[in-house]
């Protein structure tokens, strides 16, 4: 389990987390949504032992969050983080000599199945495919936690839904939990078990989806009334 106790996060002029509580159990799916600056890749860094809490605790399976010590995440940034200079062969191959859970076959797997070619270059590919390659190499470690930071971004309805049915097939929810944040709420809500809404750094709700469903609403329109309560204060 990931255990977030009484997180801030102060940046040096802006505190973008305020005393955030969040447990993410094994085997769920959890789809972390709100406005822009609200908070949501803080929490991923956070998880991913990037940066550090200013106060409060982010434990993975009972340890303090380490980049270097967690073994234990896989975490994808929104950022492009390719060499372009690599082949997508040299890509896997970059990231089989940093992780040692990282399956090769698998990575090939998953190329082939997001459409791209092993001797293809980076810089030649289209940002959707970047975007394909960056999912196949996280997808390819066999962490326990993955977290997507914006999985979505910036790619064409197509590209979103190769994305989502990777995360379906290669996702082993067994032995697996997956946190996403994204704006695309419509493509990632039918994966989700649960959803958390944030705001300026605090956690307006967080509900299961089936729960909200059976509200008769979709995931956008509970964050939006999140959203209009919130205002409504
Ligand atoms: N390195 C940093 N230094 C200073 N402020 C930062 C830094 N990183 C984030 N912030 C600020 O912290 C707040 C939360 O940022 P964060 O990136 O977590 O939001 P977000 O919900 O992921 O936004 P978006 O949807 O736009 O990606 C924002 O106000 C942002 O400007």
């Amino acid at each position: 389990m990931i255990s977030i106790e009484n997180v801030t996060k102060k940046y040096v002029n802006k505190t973008a987390l305020k005393n955030v509580n969040m447990q993410f159990e094994k085997g769920k799916v959890t789809g972390i949504v709100g406005e822009n600056g609200s908070g949501k890749s803080t929490t991923l860094k956070l998880m991913a032992g990037l940066i550090y809490p200013t106060s409060g605790k982010v434990l993975i399976d009972d340890k303090q969050a380490r980049r270097l010590s967690s073994n234990k995440v896989a975490y994808m940034s929104e950022l492009e983080s390719f060499y372009s200079y690599f082949t997508v062969k040299d890509a896997i191959d970059y990231f089989a000599s940093q992780f040692t859970d990282f399956e090769r076959g698998q990575a090939e797997e998953i190329v082939s199945f997001m459409n791209l070619e092993l001797n293809q270059k980076v810089k030649h590919l289209s940002k959707g495919n970047r975007g394909r390659l960056k999912i196949a190499i996280t997808l390819a470690r066999r962490a326990p936690y993955i977290l997507l930071d914006e999985p979505f971004s910036g790619l064409d309805p197509m590209v979103r839904n190769s994305i989502v049915k990777g995360l379906i097939k290669f996702i082993d929810l067994e032995k697996q939990t997956l946190i996403v944040t994204t704006h695309e709420i419509l493509e990632i809500e039918p994966i989700l078990d649960d959803a958390i809404v944030i705001k300026g750094g605090e956690i307006l709700a967080r509900e299961s989806v089936e729960d909200i469903r059976e509200n008769g609403q979709s995931v956008v329109e509970w964050m939006e009334r999140k959203y209009r309560e919130e205002r409504r204060k």
